[in-house]
């Protein structure tokens, strides 16, 4: 574990303490599962995404999510105008560019976000790589790559970006590019619910708000990895398990993530 790093188990308890504002701009789909997982976990989320608002909100927030998902130009200048007044104001944020791989207006979208410096990327292996220039096998919202195959990917765009960036999937990595980990564990009843991914970007919000980004990256992949262990235990398809995996980030002791092996430094 690097030197000054907080571990999840740390993150999680600074997380239920301080129950950060999370100003969260996501898709339609993910509104309502992002929202529920954050409160779950011990955050107070806000959905606000109206062009004429989102400057004066995004500064009181202890962090701020931008999700590409159900894109289009008011969403867009919206989420322009949140990312320069986060920035303005210190207040980390995170990026989730849903599906831009899959066409001109979301890959030049992402581009134009990712300039303006998120603390966090956060993505499927086929979103990295295509944020990176590289083509990939992606279907919709779907990845249709491995995480090893966006490795080089995530590595390339960290350091270029000083961002952190995450690509997930059945084990995620995870890099600031001088340093990296992998995160195991979770469930394949995971990508059978929609937004889960979504939903992590806003979980990585409320981490954002009380550790630094690569630390709450890590604390989020790690209690997704739990919570998905647990969800799966408690559950007989993709409907119970969506419940079960509320219950579950909800009901999870920072103990038990201090005992989970779900993290490995490379
Ligand atoms: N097959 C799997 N097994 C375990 N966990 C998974 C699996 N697929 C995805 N996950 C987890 O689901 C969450 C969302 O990841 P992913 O499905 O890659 O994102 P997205 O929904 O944006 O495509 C992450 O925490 C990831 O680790
Ligand atoms: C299905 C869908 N279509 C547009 S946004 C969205 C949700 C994608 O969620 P996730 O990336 O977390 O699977
Ligand atoms: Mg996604």
């Amino acid at each position: 574990m690097p030197d000054d790093f907080t571990p999840p188990d740390t993150a999680l308890t600074r997380l239920r303490e301080s129950v950060p504002l999370v100003h969260c701009i996501t898709n339609y789909v993910a509104m309502d599962l992002a929202a529920n997982v954050l409160l779950a976990a011990g955050g107070s989320p806000a959905m606000v995404h109206a062009e004429e608002e989102v400057a004066d909100f995004a500064p009181i927030a202890g962090a701020l999510t931008i999700n590409t998902g159900t894109l289009s130009p008011p969403w867009l200048r919206a989420m322009e105008a949140a990312a320069d007044a986060a920035n303005g104001a210190g207040v980390p944020w995170v990026l989730d560019p849903v599906a831009n791989f899959a066409t001109p207006y979301r890959r030049d979208a992402s581009q134009r976000l990712l300039q303006r410096k998120p603390a966090i990327l956060r993505g499927n292996a086929s979103e990295i790589l295509a944020l990176a220039g590289q083509s990939g096998a992606g279907k919709g919202a779907d990845s249709g790559d491995t995480v090893e195959a966006a490795e080089d990917a995530a590595r390339a765009l960290a350091r270029q970006t000083g961002a952190v960036v995450a690509v997930t999937g059945p084990v995620d990595f995870v890099t600031d590019d001088t340093r990296a980990a992998r995160v195991a564990g979770g469930s394949d009843r995971m990508p059978k619910v929609t937004a889960m991914g979504c939903s992590q970007a806003g979980l990585m919000g409320g981490f954002a708000a009380v550790v630094p980004p690569l630390d709450a990256a890590v604390a989020a992949l790690v209690l997704f990895a739990e919570a998905g262990t647990q969800g799966e235990r408690a559950s007989q398809g993709p409907g119970s398990f969506r419940v079960a995996f509320l219950d579950a980030l909800a009901g999870i002791t920072p103990e038990e993530l201090s005992n989970a092996a779900h993290l490995t430094w490379l």
